[in-house]
């Protein structure tokens, strides 16, 4: 292959060509983090526009921080970003973000290696605590919970899907008592958030034109993409935007994607106020504790750690909380507000007994490794080597690929009343299985060395699709807790998936659902069928059947990262609610959650979107409530 260097220096070219001879000694050996490596020399060396040197966030020394804030923000992922931007919109007011990863990199902006960034170090690698019931095929029969560790938090390695949710979703939250948060009262932020550029959605009543988040179609289209629209034609589906008037049927994905790249929350919002003198933004900052005054219930503060130094910094106005739907939990509870006998146990002084902080966990669970096998009729031999100079010298091709949403879509289960377009099933139709990189599954989703080898061995690099269902509307309901006082200590995770047998039902009902899709004229033209590899433990069940479905998922279970719920909005008569409408912590002055944990009750689709219009909206209500001074 000839390699082109953008700067035709000779030493730019040697450093080049190194560089694609560590890509290809990478490939050969199968190593995952030289692959990385090598990538991000050669992106930083002919990339200028992924570097964009010009306008990444200026992160203030330690220094040149101030004592005091009017505003101080813990997390700078999809709510953080917004809220540091729209508040510091007002020039009178100062504003710190505080942010315990780095800045983003370069290999997050490449949007088919989302699966690559888990257990890097812009990944917390967050566990959740062992069962008996669920992840049994994973490590010590442990779940892997992914949440971005960066500026853009998890919008840093999420998969891109935009997806904003149902109408009901927001309607039933107003109804639980939250006026203001009904679907009439929130579309106005979807739009300001968003910049569509989809031809054919940009005059739509639905979407907006002139927001910071671009949404965009991938770039790249997989031949199979259209296999699958056609074939949920046959099933019974249309095309349907999922983001307007109908949510029942399939699309091709709209994604938070810019110019074909990554945009995370950080991109939209933080790269633009780069030059607001009035707002600080600083990374490696690890929040410890929030300071509230016990005797007037005021938080007037945050304590946090630096390269093993310890800051306090102070808040005029407010301190806002936007550290996620694990650690806003965590770090109010290590702050003295939470579960009065879960705190007294870990030996933590109440400031208030807030019984609902960390209660209330939701996820949309799903099944992982459904794996269909085909002979496509297109020329499906990729390699790798000519898929990274496409992306670095033509900008397009593979790597551009939205992982896992070659087309999603929306149906109902016997659960759901089809007439009410409240569907409470969600599905990502993806153009591989998991059968190609045994060391990149593994780590994604912690399967087990065995059961690894019993579903892939004997079809390794074989051509394969899968489909990824997870419910919509979980009926059981998990927690977190704290393992002990010390924040480094990741926090206890119980999903408690399957608690309601309901929710298994109709997992395992999506399951047959895309048994009968392969079975459609039009994935037969490519021969689809299912992979006859059994999970030994449900071996000696009818294959396929609902009851090996149900066996399977407790095994090869599978979170969407959706997780949300854990510091509930609603009102005061509500004991379990955290916050209230205006997303002020009941009890405590001067200290709002704004992030996916106040959702009273998880949406229909994916969560960053409507994270982000939570962001907007919060941010109205804060500069309403202090009148712009
Ligand atoms: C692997 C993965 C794939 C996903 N795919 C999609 C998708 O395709 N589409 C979609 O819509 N959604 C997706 N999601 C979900 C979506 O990205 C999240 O719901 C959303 O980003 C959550 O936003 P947040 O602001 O609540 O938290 P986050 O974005 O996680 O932000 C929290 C921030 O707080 C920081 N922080 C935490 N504790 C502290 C502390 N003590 N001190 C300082 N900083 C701290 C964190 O480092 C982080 O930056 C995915 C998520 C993951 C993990």
């Amino acid at each position: 292959m000839e390699i082109v260097p953008e700067r035709n220096t000779s030493v730019s070219q040697l450093i080049v060509q190194w560089a694609y001879t560590g890509i290809r000694f990478a490939l050969s050996n199968g190593t995952m983090i030289g692959f990385l490596t090598f990538l991000e020399l050669l992106i930083v060396l002919r990339r200028p526009d992924i570097v964009d040197k010009d306008n990444r966030v200026r992160i203030v020394s330690v220094e040149e921080m101030l004592g005091s804030y009017d505003f101080v923000i813990i997390g700078g992922g999809s709510a953080g970003a917004v809220l540091a931007n729209r508040l510091s919109e007002n020039s009178n007011w100062t504003i710190l973000l505080l942010e315990a990863g780095n800045d983003e990199g370069v290999i997050s902006d490449v949007p088919s290696l989302a699966l690559y960034l888990q257990h890097t170090e812009v990944d917390w690698g967050f566990k959740i605590e062992n069962s008996s019931t669920y992840c049994k095929g994973m490590v010590n029969n442990q779940c892997n919970w992914p949440r971005g560790k960066a500026l853009g938090g998890s919008s840093v390695i999420n998969y891109l899907i935009y997806v904003r949710g149902n109408r009901k979703d927001y309607d039933q939250w107003e109804e639980l008592g939250n006026s203001g948060w009904g679907y009439d009262a929130v579309l106005p932020y979807f739009k300001k958030a968003e910049n569509v550029s989809i031809p054919e959605l940009r005059a739509s009543p639905y979407h907006g034109t002139t927001g910071y988040l671009t949404v965009e179609r991938g770039r790249y289209k997989h031949p199979i993409a259209s296999y699958f629209l056609n074939a949920s034609f046959e099933m019974g589906y249309s095309e349907v935007d999922v983001n307007g008037e109908t949510q029942t049927g399939f699309m091709y994905p709209q994604a938070t994607v810019r110019n074909g790249l990554r945009c995370s929350s950080a991109k939209a919002y933080l790269r633009f106020t780069a030059g607001r003198e009035n707002l600080h933004v600083r990374t490696g900052a690890l929040v410890t504790k929030i300071l509230v005054n016990e005797t007037t219930k005021t938080a007037y503060g945050v304590e946090f750690v630096r390269e093993n130094m310890t800051y306090t910094v102070r808040a005029k106005k407010e301190v806002i909380l936007s550290a996620g739907t694990i650690q806003s939990p965590q770090l109010l509870m290590l702050s003295g507000i939470g579960p009065k006998e879960h705190l007294e146990e870990v030996g933590i002084r109440v400031i208030l007994d807030s019984p609902g902080v960390g209660k209330n966990l939701q996820d949309h669970v799903g099944i992982g490794g459904l794996t269909y096998l085909i002979d496509p009729p297109y020329d499906s031999s990729t390699s790798t080597l000519s898929e990274v100079e496409q992306f670095l010298a033509e900008r397009n091709g593979s790597l551009y690929d939205i992982s896992f949403g070659e087309v999603i879509g929306f149906t109902n289960s016997r659960y759901a009343n089809s007439s009410l377009d409240f569907p409470d099933l969600q599905y990502f139709l993806w153009s591989s299985a998991f059968n190609g990189n045994s060391e990149l599954t593994k780590n994604a989703f912690g399967l087990k060395d065995d059961l690894y080898e019993t579903l892939y061995s004997n079809i390794i690099n074989k051509d394969a699709y899968s489909i990824i269902p997870f419910i919509l509307h979980p009926k059981s309901r998990g927690y977190i807790k704290l393992r002990d006082n010390n924040i480094v200590h990741h926090p206890l995770i119980v999903p408690n998936y399957f608690d309601n047998p309901q929710d298994l039902e109709i997992l395992a009902e999506a399951a047959d659902f895309i048994y009968n899709f392969s079975l459609t004229s039009t994935m037969q033209k490519l021969n689809a069928s299912v992979s006859s590899n059994l999970i030994p433990d449900c071996a000696h069940l009818e294959f396929p059947s609902r009851d090996y479905w149900r066996c399977y998922a407790r095994f090869y279970t599978l979170t969407i990262y959706h997780a949300t719920s854990t510091c509930k909005m609603g009102s005061e008569n509500d004991e379990m609610a955290v916050v209230n409408q205006r997303l002020k912590v009941h009890g405590i002055n001067g200290l709002r959650v704004v992030d996916a944990s106040i959702m009273p009750n998880i949406v229909s689709g994916n969560t960053n979107a409507p994270v982000i219009m939570i962001a907007e909206k919060a941010a109205d209500l804060i500069k309403e409530d202090w009148n712009g001074h």
